[in-house]
């Protein structure tokens, strides 16, 4: 636009209106006495400098006060302006040039006069009598918002002409740097895009000062290797921090213009995940010596070859993660403990040879570890950890009988399932490791109450600390825990599966670990009083928050984790519920403004058929709504007195029944961690064929999730959907509490077996010819679904987050009939952990709208690293191009955006086919086959 253009502001500007020959206009009173303009310039010039001084500006006199009190001015002027007015404009000889109309400093432009008043005046400069008359107003050099304001207009240049700038190009004329600096603000995502915008964007997008850092952690599965070549080859000299983490599409690119030679300087680097062989690993390992840290997580390039690179090449490594690099073993290990004296931080899970005393015993006389992480490494033995803590013929104490040693820097150590050591080796750390804030012992099976009331003492600024599945601990050691120097510190406790421990060691353990946040008990004798104790300690901690007047909102400050205790009850979970209701009652100030101190509800983990309802109570707490938490609440609170009463009327038998029948059905049909999804390997096929079909199924391809995920809008028409749905048997339902569901042929035995049987017609017919087609099922073991789980939600109800088990191939295939809803989507929590991911750095678009008549298939990474489930809800809400991962594949969003990003679910039939494993044919001769039942 013409008017915001830079030129036409300056062609606008009324400069001619404060010229001098304006005040100077014939017939006007004038000064008497007027000096030449250009010592005229000078004087006031001066008068301004001491005008805007700062020791000045604070003892400004008022507007006027000179004129009205002594009636004495020596020069007569406009008057402008003074310090602090809100309408002082002045014209800066450069400025007034024409180039700019922006206001300039008030503190730099007290007017030249020493006269103020409120209208633009000339005054006489006769010594007694009257002294001003007002201005008249074409004179006035302009006025704004109703007061008025004027120019300087003895800087103003004579009659002088603005020139006109030549053009001026934004970008092209800034300097460099600066659109260095710019381009800097951008994702890298961004910058990649603006490449293509010509060869000199090219040029500028691809320079290595952009590039000092490339995390792709958030882009990785979108880069294309074209443009990580590009970036790293030119930038690579820049480069020090590169993060390669997933990107595997860099497989067959490593050689590729000089690309694993073109980074010099990393400081850090992360190629776990890659496809990456071993030359490649050592290229980038010798050509950077100034590495610090260096994650090979996974990678079977890894070797020791490798490490002894390490060794001689990077002085200055801290940081080495080489978990699950099964081609290295401590001997490759060695060379990196010899040749890196810095080394704090040492992860190696699942690495071989931890027997191997003498690398523990270089370890302790290098005393620099602060994490180390040796989760699954079954070598490591009770004699090669006390070499690691106490050394070897160590100076013994006379008196204690122990050796004298410095104490170790060790921060965090990770012994999960070391099965090797016993007691006697992890005595070895007690009073030895006064900075562990970690420890992880879970699984190590033979550890006792002995040396844990040993060790926990000796430990006083422990924070976490994991024991799950140690079955030989009793309270003893939770009480030890309590009074211990840490437990005012201690933020996580991890006691899962120790099965001898209940109430006794977990009541003292919220009394005396005020600090508690996260709490996982499950498998454990832990009962409901240990919920309505923690609702108390909760209390006392809002309470006490309070009282030091802390600020903050309401959030989860415990979370505890209680499925599978036997001794919880919906009761103790429904006094939690209900006492963070009234935390979020009391949070909510009088005003209903926000609270002014924090305020910490618990958020539960527990049987998972209660789960969904203390999930959506959960949100409805934090997000303020009360009542409506209430009123959930209460709903099932009767429902679940219902429930308890149907079975007192009978001898209980009923009950039993049903609850163990809905236990079942819950085992088999929600295929998540229960008996059908525990342990087992997760079976790993390659799915969808790759050949023909390949392109138009990966025109369906969900590319922002992990891989594989297709949604096929209008998989079935209207009519075959209407056909479908009249078909499906009333008389199958099985009602589970938060919707129903029917197995087909039938469901799977105790053992995840199927009993082979056909599929009746209408599931058959057209759905399973059009997966033929395209390919969904070819290489699973029977090539096609054999097995069919017809889900109905109604409105507001849902299924809780799971994963489905092994039972089936790793191929399943949703149809939906009816309404549309929202699936939701999150990373297996273990999978990250496994990796030492941080679970916050691996966001997803979390959610696939199903469309009624739609397909969705799921394979491969997607199958086994996600949770997939569904909210309880009536209204699946902001719904966009951000938060569903298909959004651009719906056959229709208009209903989706007419609603402002809203579903307004209705009840919805959801088809889901899969491949059983296991078939037993044997079954369906003896009984004749179960046909469709
Ligand atoms: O109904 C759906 O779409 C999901 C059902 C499901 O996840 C399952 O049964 O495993
Ligand atoms: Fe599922």
């Amino acid at each position: 636009m013409e008017s915001s253009s830079i030129d036409s502001v300056v062609e606008e500007t009324p400069l001619e209106m404060a010229s001098d020959d304006r005040i100077d206009a014939p017939g006007e009173p004038v000064t008497s006495e007027r000096p030449p303009l250009k010592t005229r310039h000078r004087i006031l010039n001066s008068i301004q400098r001491m005008g805007s001084s700062q020791s000045l500006i604070g003892i400004t006199r008022p507007r006027s006060q000179s004129l009205r009190s002594g009636g004495k001015a020596s020069i007569s002027c406009v008057s402008l302006t003074s310090g602090g007015s809100s309408y002082s404009y002045s014209y800066p000889s450069e400025l007034s040039a024409g180039y700019s109309t922006a206001p300039t400093s008030v503190a730099n432009t007290p007017g030249p006069s020493p006269v103020f008043d409120d209208k633009p005046r000339l005054r006489t400069v006769t010594p007694n009598g009257p002294s001003s008359i007002p201005l008249p107003s074409d004179l006035r050099p302009w006025s704004r918002n109703g007061a008025e304001a004027e120019g300087d207009y003895f800087s103003q240049p004579l009659k002088k002409k603005p020139e006109r700038r030549p053009n001026f190009n934004f970008w092209r004329d800034l300097p460099m740097e600066i659109r260095m600096y710019i381009l800097r603000h951008l994702p890298p995502k961004e910058i990649v895009r603006l490449s293509a915008v010509s060869k000199s964007w090219h040029a500028m997008c691809f320079d290595g000062q952009l590039w000092r850092s490339l995390d792709t952690s958030e882009f990785y599965r979108d880069i294309p290797a074209e443009s990580l070549v590009n970036i790293i080859t030119s930038a690579g000299p820049f480069v020090r921090h590169l993060n390669l983490r997933g990107c595997v599409q860099l497989y067959k690119n490593w050689y590729r213009d000089g690309f694993n030679d073109a980074c010099k300087n990393l400081e850090n680097l992360s190629l776990e995940g890659c496809r990456i062989d071993r030359t490649a690993i050592h290229s980038f390992l010798l050509q950077n010596s100034r590495l610090v840290s260096i994650n090979l997580s996974g990678l079977a390039g890894a070797t020791n070859t490798g490490m002894t690179i390490i060794g001689e090449h990077c002085p200055r490594v801290e940081h080495l993660n080489v978990s699950w690099c099964h081609n290295i073993d401590t001997r490759g290990l060695k060379k990196v403990v010899e040749g890196c004296p810095n080394l704090k931080d040492l992860r190696a899970g699942e690495v071989r040879g931890f027997d191997d005393v003498d690398l523990m015993n270089e370890l302790f006389k290098r005393n620099t570890l602060e994490r180390l992480v040796l989760m699954n490494c079954d070598s490591l033995s009770d004699e090669s950890l006390t070499a690691l803590v106490e050394g070897v013929n160590s100076e013994v104490d006379v008196l204690t009988g122990r050796p004298i040693v410095p104490p170790r820097r060790l921060k965090h150590l990770d012994l999960t399932r070391c099965r090797g050591i016993s007691d006697a080796g992890v005595r070895s750390l007690v009073g030895n490791v006064p900075n562990l804030e970690g420890l992880q012992l879970s699984k190590c099976h033979s550890l006792t109450d002995e040396v844990l009331t040993e060790l926990l003492p000796s430990c006083p600024v422990l924070t976490h600390l994991e024991l799950e599945e140690l079955e030989h601990l009793t309270n003893e050691a939770l009480k030890t825990l309590s009074t211990s120097p840490c437990a005012p510190y201690l933020q996580h406790l991890c006691i899962s599966y120790c099965e001898n421990l209940g109430d006794l060691g977990i009541l003292a353990i919220l009394k005396g670990c005020t600090s508690i946040a996260s709490l996982e008990l499950d498998n454990s004798r832990t009962s409901d009083l240990v919920l309505a104790e923690a609702a108390s300690v909760m209390r006392k901690r809002n309470r006490a928050a309070k009282a030091r007047s802390e600020s903050g909102s309401l959030h989860i400050g415990l979370k505890m984790v209680v499925y599978d205790c036997p001794n919880v009850t919906w009761s103790g979970i429904r006094e939690v519920l209900y006492r963070n209701e009234e935390i979020a009652r009391l949070a909510a100030s009088a005003d209903g403004t926000a609270p002014t101190y924090p305020h910490q509800i618990i958020g539960l983990k527990c049987f998972y058929n209660w789960q969904p309802t203390v999930e959506e109570h959960t949100k409805r707490v934090l997000r303020g709504d009360i009542e409506a938490a209430n009123r959930l609440q209460k709903g099932w609170a009767k429902f679940m007195i219902l429930n308890e009463e149907a079975g007192v009327n009978g001898s209980g038998t009923r009950r039993r029944r049903r609850r163990a029948r809905e236990a079942q059905e819950m085992y088999q049909n929600e295929e998540d961690g229960g008996a059908a999804g525990a342990g087992g390997p997760q079976q790993r096929l390659p799915v969808i064929k790759r050949t023909g079909a390949t392109s138009l199924m990966d025109a369906f391809r969900l590319r922002s999730l992990p891989p594989d995920m297709y949604y096929i809008p209008n998989f079935i028409t209207a009519e075959e959907e209407a056909s479908i749905l009249v078909k499906i048997p009333a008389q199958r339902w099985v009602t589970l509490s938060h919707r129903r569901l029917q197995a087909h042929p039938s469901t799977l035995t105790k053992t995840n077996t199927l009993l082979a049987a056909p599929l009746p017609s209408y599931l058959l017919d057209p759905i399973v010819d059009r997966f033929s087609e395209l390919g969904i099922f070819d290489h699973t073991p029977h090539k096609k679904p054999n097995h069919v789980l017809i889900n109905e939600y109604k409105k507001g109800e849902g299924i809780m987050m799971h994963e489905d088990g092994s039972a089936y191939a790793s191929v399943v295939a949703t149809v939906s009939l009816g309404a549309a809803i929202c699936l939701e989507l999150a990373w297996k929590k273990e999978k990250l952990e496994s990796q030492g991911l941080d679970i916050s750095s691996y966001n997803l678009p979390t959610r696939i709208l199903q469309e009624p008549r739609s397909l969705l298939i799921t394979t491969g990474a997607a199958y086994a690293d996600l949770l997939h489930g569904i909210s309880p809800i009536e209204v699946d809400q902001g719904l966009s191009a951000e938060t569903v991962a298909n959004w651009e594949f719906l056959g229709d969003r208009t209903p989706f955006e007419n609603a402002g990003g809203q579903n307004h679910r209705g009840t919805r039939i959801s088809l889901t086919y899969r491949d059983v494993l296991k078939v037993s044919s044997a079954a369906s001769k003896v009984f004749g086959g179960l046909g469709t039942r």
